[in-house]
């Protein structure tokens, strides 16, 4: 992703997917968001590739790797299968997330510390390969603690407790802020990249953007859902420009 910026934005194009899956066909093509989403500014494309491929599908990932200059962020479980994938499409990143197959999104932050042995020659296998390893895990020290022990060079914090939390009144949303605020400046202390995503919206990601070790915010389903209403260069350019406001410096007024 680009170096100039200092918050990168990642569109996840996963619920274009959806739409064109709940008819079969190709319309609408995540392939042809993609273009849009670098045209309106983003930093990356993100895909996950579902075990269940409830909407991304394999083609998909062969289309972007071969048509997109922009880096992708290849979302992953855990598993041979999609070791093998990732090893084959050498992305730009692999994150690894857990998954359930009856779940409707993904729930819960990977249990980095819990899966030490099985991840380990994962994230060993895809560092070798050239491919930038990223851990979606939830806002907890040993979770931080287990990635950089694992070698992994990123974490993305789960940031869905804390879009929850948006509905909950301002305590609970404030409780879950800080709980980001503490654990991204924990990451950058040992030397984890910081990325955050998931249930990111307009009303959300200003505080989550103005924290400043984060480097990338993943954002998808928000953005794709606006698009209904405003199109999806218009729905990403103000997602951008939310972030560009919340990570501008203060301005210092003379006296
Ligand atoms: C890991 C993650 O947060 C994204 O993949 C996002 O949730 C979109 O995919 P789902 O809606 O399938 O969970
Ligand atoms: N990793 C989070 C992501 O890619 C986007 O999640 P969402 O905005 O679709 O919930």
């Amino acid at each position: 992703m680009s170096a100039a910026r200092n918050l990168r934005l990642g569109v996840n194009i996963d619920h274009v997917a959806t739409i064109r899956n709940a008819r079969g066909g190709d319309h609408p093509e995540p392939l042809r968001a993609a273009r849009i989403a670098a045209e309106a500014g983003a930093d990356g494309i993100t895909a996950h590739l579902r075990e269940d491929r409830r909407h991304i599908g394999d083609a998909d990932i062969a289309r972007l790797r071969e048509q997109i200059a922009l880096p992708l962020n290849f979302e992953m479980a855990a598993t041979r299968e999609m070791v093998s994938i990732a090893l084959r499409h050498r992305p730009h990143a692999a994150c690894i997330v857990p998954e359930r197959r009856e779940e409707r999104t993904t729930e819960g932050g990977l249990d980095a510390a819990g899966q030490f042995n099985a991840l380990a020659p994962m994230v060993r296998e895809l560092s070798v390969a050239g491919i930038r390893v990223s851990l979606f895990i939830a806002a907890d020290r040993e979770q931080f603690d287990a990635a950089r022990a694992l070698g992994a060079p990123v974490v993305e914090i789960h940031t869905g407790s804390y879009c929850e939390a948006f509905h909950s009144g301002p305590g609970a949303f404030e409780f879950e802020r800080m709980r980001i605020v503490e654990a991204a400046a924990y990451g950058a202390s040992i030397g984890l990249e910081v990325h955050a995503g998931h249930g990111l919206s307009y009303d959300t990601v200003k505080p989550i953007a103005a924290i400043p070790e984060i480097r990338e915010l993943n954002i998808g389903h928000f953005l794709i859902g606006e698009a209904i209403f405003i199109g999806l260069d218009a729905s990403i350019r103000k997602m951008r420009q939310l972030m560009d406001e919340a990570r501008a410096p203060a301005v210092v007024q003379p006296e």
